[in-house]
């Protein structure tokens, strides 16, 4: 039987394509920088421009769809994953990065139904890379199928992690105590890109073992939580339990193994759950 769900892929991947260019474009130029939640949480003019080309240009093409994007979000729009066909998007998943040029940003697009992500497009686009996925038909990176690290020693492992944008220095502390304990394990190295995106990326492409974070939000993970499954990672909460991609933590890596023991090194703790917070429009 058809793909349902193809036209949609295909207008994801193309929609990212765009909002990539203008991404590129705009590193070329002044960056002028707003800030959010705290005077590190930031976001610009371009963050805003790209998701409205996002949601406008899948608005014409699939009108009764609906919409989780991290800067509409920002302004006042519910943030709820019902059953109906749902987009959630973050239009450069890296601000920070992009600010300062270091070159790993990415947009990345999520799709989902009854609440299961359907397929995820994440475009790094100062790399070219374009990673998608399908459920149940495998992820790709420009078109070449990906897979998982098969290295199941932790002593030998990649991890990657951010440092997020909460700078509460109890939550700085329990940052850096995972840290000290994932270094000790020992693993080989600790690395991260500066989007939550890409280092899911990175678990799928079998370049780093595991990425775990506290403090993400459904539109950093949702599109690559399925490009890391498909490509046989596992995803888990940093406690253990099944992941809920709006918790705001998440644990993803190439095997349970390394999972289990990454478990025990997190100091986990709990943030406001992105669907807690009531909208500001009616
Ligand atoms: O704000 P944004 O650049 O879209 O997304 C952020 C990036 O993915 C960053 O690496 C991660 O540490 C934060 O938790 C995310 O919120
Ligand atoms: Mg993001
Ligand atoms: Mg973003």
């Amino acid at each position: 039987m058809a793909d349902p769900w193809q036209s949609a892929m295909d207008h994801a991947v193309a929609v990212a394509r765009k909002a990539g260019e203008v991404v590129c474009d705009a590193l070329r130029g002044d960056r002028a920088v707003m800030t959010k939640s705290s005077v590190v949480d930031l976001v610009t003019q371009t963050d805003q421009k790209v998701e409205q080309l996002i949601i406008q240009s899948v608005k014409e093409k699939f009108p009764t769809h609906r919409f989780i994007g991290e800067e509409s979000v920002a302004a006042g729009e519910p943030c709820v994953l019902s059953d109906s066909p749902t987009w959630i998007i973050d239009p450069i998943d890296g601000t920070t990065n992009f600010v300062h040029a270091f070159p790993f940003v990415a947009i990345s697009i999520g799709f989902a139904i009854n609440k299961q992500v359907e397929f995820g497009v994440v475009f790094s686009c100062v790399e070219d890379k374009m990673f998608t996925a399908r459920r149940g038909k495998g992820a790709f990176c420009n078109g070449e199928p990906l897979q998982v690290s098969r290295q199941e020693a932790v002593e030998q492992a990649m991890v990657a992690t951010e440092f997020g944008s909460d700078r509460d220095a109890d939550v700085v502390d329990k940052i850096f105590q995972s840290l000290r304990n994932i270094l000790c394990l020992p693993v080989h190295g600790v690395r991260g890109a500066g989007s939550a995106a890409i280092n899911m990326c990175l678990v799928a492409s079998g370049c780093v073992e595991a990425y775990y974070e506290i403090g993400i939000h459904v539109w950093d993970v949702a599109a690559a939580s399925l490009i890391v499954s498909e490509a046989g990672g596992v995803l888990m909460d940093v406690e253990g339990g099944d992941v809920d991609l709006m918790s705001r933590r998440i644990l993803a890596a190439n095997s349970k193994t390394i999972t289990e023991r990454l478990v025990k090194a997190i100091v986990p703790f709990s943030l406001p759950r992105d669907d807690a917070t009531p909208p500001k429009k009616s």
